[in-house]
């Protein structure tokens, strides 16, 4: 699990002032960072074109410049008169050593976009505009330094200075930002790094359900109740997907319960032995609040999910202790609007998808939320995690419904509610990293039947 945060400009003032490190060294090691990640990849001789804008985004291009020459064959484009202090240093520093400037975008084995980092503000001018698109149709291996500037260059790789930040997670910023790598400034990331709320898992933050215990039965490891309406399928991948994934009994229940499978049992009610609910997926329109009522009338820990995110009823949902929402961004505008939170489009929460989780999360504390999207959020009161590893493999009906049968399941098995929903989304997308199919070929029954293989 890795630290992201807002800004990272507290960070380097502690440094600045707990532990004597000027600007200046920080910013010498963050193009030394660069420089070893380019020397790691590129024989001496490649050629390698940096591209600078004013401020210290820019210096740090200029002194990645200075430190790759001449073993590179290194060419650096000011698109703007270096205007920092920094900036203007490490200029007097590099035109000390003589390097050739160029003024367009040459073919080259290594292109860095040193243009705009942090301090990126409003919109681009139609002039940088098209040197960033030169630089997108270039064939050069793509290095952002900190950020990809403003979020239009297309990195392959985004080389960040210092810590993680959370803007590179957004689910629109995936596709600039290419594989990301943490620079250090001169001390190590534990000491550069604070407290933060927000954080990055790894795959390897994946704990999965075990048997180490021998004297155990099927009831030890739970009973997942998924209630099932209109659309039985949903219900059936949900169901599968949480048998296989450790859960001792899954009851399919409902009105529906006609052609489920033979491992999944089925009952009009719920069984008594639930130990977590699965509800909302498939259920359509058929059920009225008070047939509903009648599977929440109960503590169990419930994973809500699909049809029941649009309904009343989600009010009385909210209240309940041990509550996993699982909604995308669609589902997640008609919470906010049914929660009276915000009244927004989606559009408006793809660009303030952070904020609107903070605000969700500070109304419903109890509430674990997992918002979809290309970066998954999950979020529990002050607790918030990025899943970042998922693909666009699972873009396609039903994966929405095993992920809630892996909630569901680990559930059943009692984990919290956060540890089963951060957890669950690990093994979802792991399932999707491990399948070897084309991209485009995964199905929902893929992903269940892989299960067995974590
Ligand atoms: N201690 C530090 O301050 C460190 C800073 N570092 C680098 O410094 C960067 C931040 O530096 P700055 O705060 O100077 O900010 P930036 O260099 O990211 O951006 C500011 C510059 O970009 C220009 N700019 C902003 N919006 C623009 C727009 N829409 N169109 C065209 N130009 C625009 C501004 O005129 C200004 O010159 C980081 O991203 C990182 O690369 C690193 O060297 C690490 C240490
Ligand atoms: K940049």
């Amino acid at each position: 699990m890795q630290k992201l945060y807002d800004e990272v400009s507290s960070l380097d003032k502690r440094c600045y002032e707990n532990f004597g490190l000027s600007e200046d060294i920080l910013m010498e090691h963050a193009a030394d960072g660069m420089a070893d990640f380019i020397k790691s990849k590129f024989s001496k001789g490649s050629s390698v074109l940096i591209v600078c804008g004013s401020g210290n985004n820019g210096a740090d291009g200029i002194a990645l410049a200075r430190l790759l020459h001449p073993d590179y064959n290194v060419k650096i484009l000011h698109l703007k008169k270096p205007k920092s202090d920094m900036a203007k240093l490490q200029k007097k520093r590099l035109d000390a050593i003589g390097l050739k400037e160029c003024c367009t975008i040459e073919s080259c084995d290594v292109l860095v976009d040193a243009i705009v980092g942090t301090g990126f503000r409003g919109e681009f001018n139609p002039e940088i505009s098209s040197v960033i698109d030169e630089m997108n149709n270039s064939d050069a291996y793509k290095i952002a330094c900190d950020v990809p500037s403003g979020y239009k260059f297309f990195a392959d790789a985004t080389l960040t200075m210092g810590a993680l930040k959370k803007d590179m997670y957004l689910d629109a910023h995936k596709e600039y930002v290419g594989d990301i790598k943490v620079i250090d400034l001169g001390v190590g990331r534990d000491i550069y790094e604070c407290e933060s709320n927000w954080n990055l898992l790894d795959l390897e933050d994946l704990n999965l359900p075990n048997r180490n215990k021998k004297d155990t039965h099927k009831g030890s490891y739970g009973h997942l109740a998924c209630v099932v309406g209109e659309k039985i399928g949903a219900g059936v991948l949900c169901s599968k997907s949480a048998l296989r994934f450790g859960a001792g009994l899954v009851s399919v229940v409902g009105y529906n319960t006609t052609n489920i499978p033979h491992s999944i049992m089925s009952s009009e009610l719920l069984p008594k032995t639930t130990s977590a609910i699965a509800i909302g997926m498939g259920l359509g329109d058929s059920y009225s609040d008070m047939d509903l009522k009648s599977f929440l009338n109960n503590d169990y820990p419930l994973i809500a999910d699909a049809d029941i995110l649009h309904m009343d009823i989600l009010q009385e949902i909210l209240k309940r202790e041990n509550v996993v929402l699982t909604p995308h961004a669609k589902e997640f505008i008609s919470v906010l609007r049914l929660c009276k939170l915000a009244d927004i489009s989606v559009d408006e929460l793809q660009k303030n998808r952070f904020k609107y989780v903070e605000l969700f999360c500070k109304t419903y504390p109890k509430v674990t939320l997992l918002l979809k999207g290309a970066n998954v959020i999950i979020a529990k009161d002050d607790k918030f995690f990025i899943n970042p590893h998922g693909s666009s493999k699972l873009a396609k009906g039903g994966s929405g419904d095993v992920l809630s049968g892996l909630i569901g399941s680990l559930l059943a098995q009692r984990y919290t509610p956060l540890e089963a929903t951060f957890n669950a989304s690990l093994a979802h997308v792991s399932l999707a990293l491990n399948y070897t199919g084309s991209d485009f070929s995964l199905t929902p029954d893929d992903l269940i039947s892989q299960i067995g293989k974590l």
